[in-house]
């Protein structure tokens, strides 16, 4: 049976970086679980890479057709950004196992879905100031920075990601992204293992 490494951490704690160095390890041939989302693309960003990205009708129509396992509603600066989960036929455990992107919350609703021995979680973490440095700096390398929304995020990653919750989510081990490269490494390791 397949299982479903997931990667979760605060807003730049480097999780599409590693998912994306995970993703191309021929080694572990991992296949990836695209989330969607309904915010707007980023310059660096693909459809299809980090997410599909969609619209709020799309969105209507896989809710509709009961396959999103979950949904997340961001009230952002810019309007409501919804980030979801669709079960559109991309996971066969028999066949594979696979590498996806998440919050806790999206871990446990996936956890529920997909039954507890198919999920394992990659929880990656970094000093708050060294991640808000990275925040900032990832910021203003965009067309149109959106600081108001970084610090948002900054702020609500506190209680997504409290201590309480990651305790309740069964997560123990979690892995520093000071090296990247150490970093996927380590994770990959585990992975093998
Ligand atoms: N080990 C590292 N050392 C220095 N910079 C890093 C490291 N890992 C990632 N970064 C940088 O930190 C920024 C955030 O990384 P990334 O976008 O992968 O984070 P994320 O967790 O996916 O963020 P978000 O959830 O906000 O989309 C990027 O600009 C990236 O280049």
């Amino acid at each position: 049976m397949g299982k479903i490494f997931y990667i979760m951490g605060k807003s730049a704690s480097g999780k599409d970086h590693i998912y994306a160095r995970l993703a191309a390890h021929e080694e572990l041939g991992l296949k990836k679980l695209v989330l969607y989302t309904t915010r707007p693309i980023r310059a660096e960003e693909e459809d299809g890479k980090q997410y599909y990205f969609v619209d709020d009708k799309k969105l209507k129509e896989f809710q509709e057709k009961g396959c999103v396992i979950e949904a997340r509603a961001y009230h952002t600066v810019h309007g409501i950004w919804t980030y979801f989960t669709a079960d559109d036929g991309q996971v066969n455990l028999d066949a594979s196992d696979y590498l996806g992107i998440g919050t806790l919350e999206s871990y446990v609703k996936m956890r529920e879905y997909y039954g507890e021995e198919a999920l394992c979680p990659i929880y990656i973490e970094v000093e708050d100031g060294e991640r808000l440095a990275r925040a900032l700096n990832r910021e203003r390398s965009q067309k149109t920075p959106r600081y108001e929304e970084m610090c948002r995020r900054f702020l609500a990653d506190q209680e997504d990601f409290s201590e309480e919750k990651i305790a309740a989510a069964g997560i123990k081990k979690r892995f520093q992204n000071i090296d990247l490269e150490k970093c996927v490494e380590e994770i990959a390791q585990y992975i093998k293992g």
